[in-house]
């Protein structure tokens, strides 16, 4: 007991003291904490507010949407840890229970949400050939869009490029990141340090092969943190290797030494390029819109009127604009009224799968990186507005649509696309060849369902043509010759939309029933058939 002699009461002011600093401390800490929060929840606040005054066109702005995916995963897993470390307020156990159960019942996106919205944005930084520093600024494509991106925004962009091994675009985005970082001098809510950056950037300049720079970096980061472990080593080997390009002894590949740099930062698989450079180049120019069909190419189109010996047509024909001659590449306008085209969306929303291909060794359906999009089937039969749409394209084509597919409806997603493909299945495409028992895919009718304002053309890359998305009119063209061989000029591709929400429908039509309609001949035609 201490209160029977007054020395030891003294041991208990210092005792107090200790306590006091230590409540002043946690104090300082939680005001910190809750300081961090009230600016995160300022942010989330206002961008939220921003976002609800029009949600279609918030989220169809691919930085946007790829923000509004980085604050629901990354950013709100660190609000939560926050609040679950909270120790001696014991209300914050109910908040957090509410946010565990709302995960059960709100929609929330995945780590691989982010990912491929992160490689989404990517991929229209390349197609589109757009600035890292004007994208980060909120520009896309000249076009000024209110929507800015902070350091830690880009350093999240850097860090996914990485995790896919794509070292070009980690470096860009974390220069990016490094550079708005010292525009941010007040930010008390980054989420990295210099050093961070510095280590990503060190490794992935050594490993798009420059080693001198990786160096640089890497003294860079030592000088910041001397003893940091992994810096050290990669020191050391990159001072080795450039000695020995200087000798011009530089040993390729694997010399049996394990010092190789070291990073344990996160990586994932990289999935391989699937079409060539010189294609992938037309590819890009195309949905630039800085490559063009020649003059003579262009000459030769016209415009008309079509009744396509359909009396009902008589009276109201179909609007037909020539796009190439020979492939025979049409457009209709009016194919699709916009009251028609809300309840074919309204149909297939809530039947949205991700959009698969056929596997040309297996024939089985599966997800790929090169076609993004959500798609639904709609029957004939299902509605009336679906039966008109189908008779229509009946009219227009003068095809049976017997043996033909059922309507495909197709929205795609931030940077959403299609590389270049056929439409037919190829001979070699064993199983799916195999599988078409009404015969191949002769022709295809391809609807635009909606405008879109930066990108999406359809883009057919062996003969120059873009056709550009516009509501309600619809593309024509064969895709077999009349001998029934594949047209390896009607290869096509959707651009990644830029902006804006794309909509198609897709009638593929088969080769059975054709018979008497597109009668088929020995040879390959030349384009000559006549609507
Ligand atoms: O969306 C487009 O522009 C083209 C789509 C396409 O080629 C397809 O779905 O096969
Ligand atoms: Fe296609």
């Amino acid at each position: 007991e201490v209160y029977t002699a007054l020395a030891e009461m003294e041991e208990l002011l210092e005792t107090e003291a200790v306590l006091i600093s230590n409540l002043e401390g946690f104090i300082r800490v939680q005001q910190d904490k809750l300081d961090y929060l009230k600016t995160k929840m300022q942010e989330y606040q206002r961008e939220h507010e921003e976002a609800a005054t029009d949600i279609s066109v918030y989220v169809s702005n691919p930085i946007n949407a790829y923000l509004l995916t980085k604050r629901l995963t990354t950013d709100w897993r660190q609000v939560e840890n926050l609040m679950a470390h909270d120790v001696g307020i014991g209300s914050h156990i109910d908040f957090l229970d509410n946010i565990t159960n709302y995960r059960n019942v709100l929609k929330f996106p995945s780590d691989e949400d982010l990912n491929g919205a992160a490689v989404a944005l990517m991929r229209l930084q390349d197609t589109y050939n757009l600035d890292t520093s004007s994208v980060a600024r909120g520009e896309l494509n000249g076009i000024q869009y209110s929507t800015e991106m902070s350091s830690d925004d880009c350093f999240e962009l850097g860090r996914q490029s990485y995790v896919n091994h794509d070292y070009y675009h980690t470096v860009l985005w974390m220069k990016e990141a490094m550079s708005r970082m010292r525009e941010e001098p007040n930010n008390r809510t980054q989420s990295f340090t210099k050093a961070d950056v510095l280590e990503y950037l060190a490794f992935s300049t050594y490993k798009q092969g420059n080693v001198e720079t990786a160096l640089l970096m890497t003294n860079e980061l030592l000088q910041l943190i001397p003893n940091h472990e992994r810096a050290n080593g990669n020191k050391v080997y990159y001072e080795k290797e450039l000695k020995e390009i200087t000798m011009k002894k530089r040993v390729k590949g694997d010399d049996g030494s394990d010092d190789t740099p070291k990073s344990d930062l996160p990586i994932s698989k990289a999935e391989p390029a699937v079409f060539d450079y010189s294609e992938r180049k037309t590819y890009e120019l195309l949905c630039q819109g800085k490559l063009k069909p020649t003059s003579a190419q262009l000459r030769s189109l016209s415009c008309r009127y079509v009744t396509n010996e359909v009396p009902f047509l008589k009276i109201g024909p179909f609007k037909l604009e020539e796009a190439s001659k020979d492939p025979y590449i049409v457009i209709y306008h009016d194919a699709m009224y916009d009251s028609e085209i809300e309840i074919v969306k309204r149909m297939a929303k809530p039947r949205f799968r991700r959009a698969t291909v056929q596997n040309a060794i297996t024939g089985e359906l599966e997800t790929a990186n090169y076609r993004i999009s959500k798609s639904a089937w709609l029957k004939t039969e299902e509605h009336s507005i679906i039966a008109n749409i189908v008779q229509r394209t009946e009219d227009m084509t003068g095809l049976d649509m017997l043996s033909a597919e059922e309507l495909q409806v197709v929205n795609y997603g931030i940077g959403g696309h299609y590389e270049p493909h056929f439409d037919f299945a190829r001979r070699e495409e064993v199983k799916a060849f195999q599988g078409l028992n009404t015969g191949n895919r002769i022709a295809t009718v391809l609807f635009y369902m909606s405008d879109v304002e930066q990108g999406g053309a359809t883009v057919f890359t062996a003969i120059n043509i873009a056709l550009r998305p516009r509501k309600g009119t619809a593309a024509f063209w064969f895709n077999l010759h009349k001998s029934g061989e594949g047209d390896y000029r009607t290869r096509h591709a959707a651009c990644p939309v830029l902006t804006g929400s794309k909509w198609v429908s897709n009638k593929w039509i088969h080769e059975r029933r054709q018979e008497f309609r597109r009668p088929c001949g020995l040879e390959p035609d030349h384009g000559e058939f006549a609507i």
